[in-house]
């Protein structure tokens, strides 16, 4: 069967699902999500919230839980337990940081202000170890030197935590500016490169299958 994502006609969560599927070269099918069913069928939708993947093994929601399953069945995990949980350290500081992002988006509206202040919290070098809550691009910058080789933020090869990199520096680049964010973090800039050059992601990305809108409300 081909799998299949549910989601809103945005990129929001379900595109690193998406990142991931087209750098492994594997067609899938997007489907509109019925909100009144999202709301109704549990057995669908367990949170009442999208994205939803189906595939032969199983109907899953959870964004995170489904990259993580696409990770597993496409060799996107690492070798050995190791660079697994190297993957899954970065992939939860990817949330931590991901759920900051939609705070200044949804909550502040992305307003000059909250900018500058999420500036200085979550992404000047120099604020490690500040009111962040572990929510922090240096925090993953190091991880990337010290788990990754070869431009890749885990071990020597693409997983999912490349994947969730590049969708994270992505929105931020669009928020900050892509020069401020390669000074600041250019391991972190070079993995996203190393994604963008990956020919299924080039392909996507420029492709009109690529939703225009990054988030529900417009912004971003
Ligand atoms: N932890 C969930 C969060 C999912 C989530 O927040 N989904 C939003 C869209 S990004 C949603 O379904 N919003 C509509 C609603 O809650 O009614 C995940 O990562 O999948």
């Amino acid at each position: 069967m081909t799998p299949t994502v549910f989601y809103f006609p945005i990129r929001g969560r379900a595109e690193p699902i998406r990142l991931a599927l087209v750098a492994m070269g594997i067609e899938y099918e997007e489907q509109a999500v019925d909100y009144g069913e999202m709301k109704s069928a549990l057995e669908k939708y367990p949170f009442a919230q999208c994205p939803r993947f189906v595939d032969e093994d199983g109907d899953i929601s959870q964004s995170n839980t489904i990259l993580r399953h696409i990770g597993r069945k496409h060799g996107l995990y690492g070798k050995g337990l190791k660079e697994a949980a190297e993957i899954d350290m970065l992939a939860d500081g990817v949330e931590d940081i991901k759920r900051k992002y939609l705070s200044l988006i949804y909550t502040d509206q992305l307003a000059e202000e909250a900018k500058a202040a999420y500036w200085t919290a979550h992404f000047d070098p120099a604020t490690t170890g500040g009111r962040n809550g572990g929510a922090h691009f240096a925090y993953l910058s190091h991880l990337v030197a010290k788990c990754g080789s070869g431009g890749w933020a885990v071990g020597g090869a693409l997983s999912i935590a490349d994947i969730l990199l590049f969708d994270i520096v992505d929105v931020h680049q669009r928020a900050f500016g892509e020069d401020k964010f390669a000074a600041a973090y250019p391991n972190l800039a070079a993995v996203y490169k190393q994604v963008e050059a990956i020919p299924g992601v080039k392909a996507y990305l420029e492709s009109p299958g690529r939703m225009a809108k990054v988030n529900g409300n417009g912004l971003g």
